[in-house]
């Protein structure tokens, strides 16, 4: 068996973790998207936005290498997609496990060192390597890390939405990644979980000098966290702070069609016109200066 645990090592502030240089994905002769430029530095935390069917989980198959773009580029930690190994974490769309599962959260988080071990029983040595020994150690850690000491020996079937989410997010962080990419880890929590979640992700980002990408449907858990967004829609995309793209004018230029940014009572923006209203975010900024890049492209 073998387990790696790369030394902690972490991407200097200042150099590029991913890059996206006028990216363009193409699939089944239809374009998802074109014009994605973005620039992720080390400890920036960025959303993917953009309505269902946009390509927000194809444009985490591009960074992963497991998605060729028509052109353009990308670039993560200075070498090509699908380059970095352990350097890159990911967690897919939500996985629902059966009521039933006798797995613990432990072995689950585990499962993030030795993946292909997915429901054999561990073979267990009667002395413990020096490697089982770190392994044991640095999954003990990645589980206080994400707060879940207290129910990570119970069967992973027995732990709530939330907790589960928890446990995932450390079997994908498990490894010390530099960049950690996520698909809709808010997706089917209750709202007082998408908070919690949200927030332990932002704190780990700022703590551990970590990057993050994730795919959300609702900006607002995420926005108090968010260095940047990209935000998807129509073949086009727009990139920049959320106050920069998030706005009617932007959305309107990005749609082709009216989208207006409406502020509610409780200080809440709404976004309506669009096919699919995919974000509604509390503003907490200036929204005035403009986004980096939009662009559109013949679908
Ligand atoms: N390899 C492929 N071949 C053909 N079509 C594909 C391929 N990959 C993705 N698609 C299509 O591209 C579109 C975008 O899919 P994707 O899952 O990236 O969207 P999404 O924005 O993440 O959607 P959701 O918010 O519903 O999860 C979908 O219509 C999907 O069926």
């Amino acid at each position: 068996m073998t387990l790696t645990i790369p030394a902690q090592s972490r991407t200097p502030v200042g150099e590029p973790v991913l890059e996206l240089r006028d990216a363009t994905m193409r699939v089944a002769g239809r374009t998802l998207w074109s014009g994605v430029r973005l620039d992720l530095g080390a400890a920036e935390f960025t959303a993917v936005l953009g309505p269902n069917g946009v390509g927000k989980s194809t444009l985490l198959k591009a960074v992963l290498g497991l998605q060729p773009l028509a052109s353009g580029e990308i670039r993560i930690l200075g070498a090509p997609p699908g380059q970095s190994g352990p350097r890159v974490g990911y967690l897919p769309q939500r996985r629902s496990f059966d009521a039933n599962l006798r797995i613990r959260g432990t072995d689950i988080v585990g499962l993030g060192l030795d993946g292909d071990r997915w429901g054999v029983p561990f073979p267990r040595p009667a002395r413990f390597s020096a490697k089982r020994r770190a392994a044991r150690a640095r999954i003990a850690e990645v589980i206080e890390l994400v707060g879940a000491t207290a129910y990570a020996d119970r069967p992973i079937g027995q732990c709530s939405g939330g907790e589960q989410q928890r446990l995932l997010i450390a079997q994908a962080l498990v490894r010390r990644p530099e960049l950690l990419l996520l698909d809709e880890p808010l997706d089917s929590l209750d709202l007082p979980n998408q908070a919690a979640v949200a927030a332990l992700i932002g704190r780990i980002c700022r703590e551990e000098g970590l990057s993050v990408v994730m795919v959300a449907h609702d900006v607002n858990p995420i926005l108090a966290y968010l260095d940047r967004v990209v935000y998807l829609a129509e073949g086009g995309a727009a990139t920049g702070t959320p106050q920069q793209v998030i706005t009617s004018e932007t959305l309107t230029r990005l749609y082709g069609t009216p989208v207006e940014v409406l502020r509610t009572s409780d200080g809440r923006l709404v976004v309506v016109g669009t096919p699919e209203p995919p974000a509604r975010h509390t503003d907490r900024h200036d929204a005035s200066a403009a986004p980096e890049g939009t662009g559109h492209a013949a679908g």
